[in-house]
């Protein structure tokens, strides 16, 4: 073990702040840090807890995980033990029609809570869409109207991390994650380029962190995962975590599988009909719906060919 302070003594717990492919980095109870030696492939990720007994790494159970899938099909694990999930839009590039509603079902079918920021409310066209999110989602998750360029509004956005929330953050390319990043996380340069003085500098475009916010609170930042412009989902987290159906409440549909189309006993169904669940929601579902069957059809005959 590299020990970046004094000797650690064995059996010392800690969260793993960052991850090298062949070592991560421990952050200590105490707030020391050392890094300990682990193999390629090992499934630690960046906000793991672990114990750390005779340079032996023992993980602690997981109370979340974040995954994506790459274009191949490869289920990737980019962070444990997260909170909350920041889905980040902007009025340029325009949020893909789906976008959001798969990211809030990818965060909660992982055990997080989803909240939204509204990059570049500087430019023309953030009011109408903070407006157009403020009607759809507004009721059921937190909202963050905000400026990176102009360093504005970040306020809010803090305290909310401030409240001991671990997050990261997803969204297309080019809605401004760096800028946030950067504004949030001044420091996140800064350190992996010290990771780099240990001769492990081939590993840092791929390196994941944990950061500490000023505030309180903390961000894991993966490079490669941030781009989330395809979010993958199946039809189960789909007709479970929908947003908007959160008026189901108790109220079960008759089958326990039911996919809110025109099966009999659908409570959805019942709510679209009373108006609670609105249905220009209710065609949003569909659409969806539609395509993530289609995928999964996809990926079947795939794995069938294989
Ligand atoms: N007007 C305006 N432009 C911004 C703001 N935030 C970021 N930008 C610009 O948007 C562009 C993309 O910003 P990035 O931070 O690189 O976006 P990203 O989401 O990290 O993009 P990828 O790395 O491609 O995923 C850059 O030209 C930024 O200068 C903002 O608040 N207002
Ligand atoms: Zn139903």
């Amino acid at each position: 073990m590299k020990n970046t302070g004094s000797n650690p003594s064995p059996g010392r717990e800690g969260v793993i702040v960052a991850h090298l492919g062949v070592a991560v980095e421990v952050r200590f109870d105490d707030g020391e840090q050392a890094r300990v030696r682990v193999k390629r492939n090992s499934g630690h990720v960046v906000g793991d807890g672990v114990t750390v007994c005779d340079e032996v790494l023992h993980r602690h159970p997981r109370r979340s995980e974040l995954r994506r899938r790459d274009t191949r099909g490869g289920v990737h694990l980019v962070g444990a033990n997260l909170d909350v999930l920041g889905i980040v839009v902007a009025p340029i590039p325009v949020p893909p029609a789906g976008f959001l509603d798969r990211a809030i079902v990818a965060a909660r079918s992982g055990g997080l809570l989803p909240f939204v920021v509204v990059n570049k409310c500087d430019l023309p066209g953030a009011e109408e869409l903070l407006e157009a999110l403020r009607n759809c989602y507004g009721t059921t998750l937190p909202i963050f109207p905000l400026s990176a360029a102009l360093r504005q509004g970040f306020e809010p956005l803090r305290l909310y991390f401030a409240q001991g929330h671990r997050g990261a953050f997803v969204g297309t390319t080019g809605v401004g994650k760096s800028s946030l990043l950067n504004v949030l996380c001044p420091e996140i340069d800064l350190r992996v380029g010290e990771i780099s003085e240990y001769g492990l500098g081939r590993h840092t475009t791929t390196v994941s962190t944990l950061n500490a916010l000023e505030k309180g609170g903390e961000l894991i930042d993966t490079p490669g995962f941030r781009d989330f412009g395809l979010v993958d989902i199946s039809t189960d987290d789909l007709s479970l975590h929908f947003p908007g159906f959160e008026a189901l409440g108790e109220n079960s549909c008759r089958f326990r599988n039911c996919r809110h189309r025109s099966e009999p006993g659908c409570a959805v169904a019942e709510l679209v009909a009373r108006g609670t669940v609105p249905a220009d929601r209710y065609a949003a579902y569909l659409e969806i719906l539609n395509e993530v069957e289609s995928d999964e059809e996809t990926s079947r005959r795939r794995d069938w060919k294989k």
